[in-house]
């Protein structure tokens, strides 16, 4: 397969994913980005300020592997935190990063981070076979300054043996994986997951 075959394919990928969570209302306004590494080690990722629902083959932009734009076009605001993702991670090939109500809940309630354990459904994470299973999901304060928010980002990483998502808080959430259709299962089980939390949360609080 060309690299121009490539690209075509996983921009398709990453249209009809952001279809898939506009319709579940996880990318409200023109919020969320996504990407997709190719062999080389360019990534396509979403021009910036596109509604991710409604993305169309131009709106997927080309990228080296330290963000610089290699055709012309805007990359995603939040480009740097994908790209040190891809460098973190040799067998992560995709990103996406919703902006969904239950995430920006959950960051609001838990504040720092969202511990999960016992649920069946943590086995679509990677490398998880057993509900038997204590995973935390640290929540990192909002920053405008996406060069401050990736450094404080990475000084966690580096402490941590396996991350399998984060949130901002008040804005939404990464998630990764080896595959487009990867990291979409884990945004389909982190949702649910975030929805248990916090109807358990008002239930437990009333
Ligand atoms: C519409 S507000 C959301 C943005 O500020 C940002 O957080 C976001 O996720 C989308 O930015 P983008 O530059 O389109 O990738
Ligand atoms: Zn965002």
């Amino acid at each position: 397969m060309t690299l121009d075959d490539e690209f075509s394919e996983k921009a398709g990928q990453l249209i009809e994913a952001g279809r898939f969570i506009d319709s579940k209302g996880w990318v409200p306004a023109t919020s969320g980005n996504f990407s997709a590494r190719l062999s080389n080690g360019n990534v396509a990722i979403t021009v910036s300020g596109k509604h991710k629902g409604r993305l169309s083959a131009e709106d997927i932009m080309l990228i080296a592997p330290d963000g610089t734009s290699l055709d012309g076009k805007k990359p995603s605001a939040e480009t740097l935190l994908h790209t040190a993702l891809y460098q973190r991670f040799p067998d992560t090939q995709a990103v996406l990063h919703p902006h969904s109500l239950n995430a920006t809940l959950i960051s609001k309630l838990f504040k720092t981070e969202l511990v999960l354990d016992d649920y069946e459904l943590l086995k679509a994470l990677p490398d998880i076979d057993t509900h038997e299973t204590r995973i935390s999901i640290p929540i990192f304060a909002n920053d405008q300054n996406m060069h401050r928010l990736s450094a404080t980002i990475d000084a966690y990483m580096d402490r941590r043996e396996s991350t399998y998502a984060y949130i901002i808080s008040g804005h939404g959430y990464y998630t990764w994986g080896r595959s487009v259709d990867d990291a979409l299962r884990h945004v389909e089980a982190l949702e649910f997951l975030f929805d248990c939390e916090i109807r358990l949360y008002g239930a437990l609080n009333r």
